[in-house]
């Protein structure tokens, strides 16, 4: 079974003052993975810096972003790891992407069908490393605002997302309404795909203190009850 676990982060400038346990923020690590060029590195930063980048390089290992969120008034570190789709770039790095992982973002790019034809290497890959379906896992179609130039039908795309029990978002890292858009393209999604995660990750159930801390202002680690939830997530295919 994978080891799924949550971490919080404790407030140390409050520690010290007070008696009372210092507010603490949950982080949530998702792992972003998928072929080179797909659009790893812009989704995650739409997601965090809330713009297209202006220009991206291929990963070198891995990047990580972080956004703070608020779900039912707890604030909630988003860190979304964006891995490298090139081999030659992973290599030294696969061991730490895949510790301590709460969800797996698979990203293929619509206009590519090579790189949809790559996730199951990349599911194999995560289920080698114990990351198998018992970890909330989406399956996220970019660059749908070239949809005119796409070579991965969405129906196609959705029968291999039921089959592995994820549910697909088709999307679009980019404007909706940038020069090659020719049908509107909910960009709005990448938000929502992140903060459905979220969502997702904040409804499991209860967490169970496994590990003391020595000392506020550490980092601890919370493991989930053996028998949580799996894999339901109640939501279904959103396309553009
Ligand atoms: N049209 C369009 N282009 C995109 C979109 N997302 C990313 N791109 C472009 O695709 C190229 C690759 O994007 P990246 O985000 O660097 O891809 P990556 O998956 O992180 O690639 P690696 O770091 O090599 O694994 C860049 O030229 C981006 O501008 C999108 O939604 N629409």
């Amino acid at each position: 079974m994978a080891d799924i676990e949550s971490s919080f982060e404790f407030s140390s400038s409050l520690t010290s003052s007070s008696s009372l346990p210092p507010p603490r923020t949950r982080i949530f690590k998702i792992i972003v993975i998928g072929d080179s060029g797909v659009g790893k590195t812009c989704l995650t930063y739409r997601f965090c810096a809330g713009k297209f980048p202006d220009k991206t390089e291929a990963t070198i290992g891995v990047d990580f972003r972080e956004r703070v969120i608020e779900i039912d008034g707890e604030k909630i570190k988003v860190q979304l790891w964006d891995t490298a789709g090139q081999e030659r770039f992973r290599k030294s790095m696969v061991q730490h992407y895949y510790r301590n992982v709460h969800a797996v973002v698979f990203v293929y790019d619509v206009t590519n069908a090579a790189s949809f034809q790559s996730l199951p290497a990349w599911i194999e890959e995560c289920r080698l490393h114990a990351l198998g379906q018992e970890v909330p896992r989406i399956l996220v179609g970019n660059k749908c605002d070239l949809r005119h130039s796409a070579q991965v039908n969405t129906d196609v795309a959705q029968q291999f997302a039921d089959t592995h029990s994820m549910p697909l978002f088709e999307t679009s890292a980019k404007s909706p309404l940038g020069n090659d858009n020719r049908q509107q393209c909910n960009a709005d999604h990448v938000e929502a795909i992140f903060l459905t995660v979220a969502h997702k990750l904040k409804s499991q159930k209860p967490l169970v203190l496994s590990q003391p801390s020595s000392q506020f202002g550490d980092t601890v680690t919370l493991k989930r009850n053996e028998d949580e939830d799996r894999g339901s997530w109640g939501c279904g295919c959103w396309r553009s």
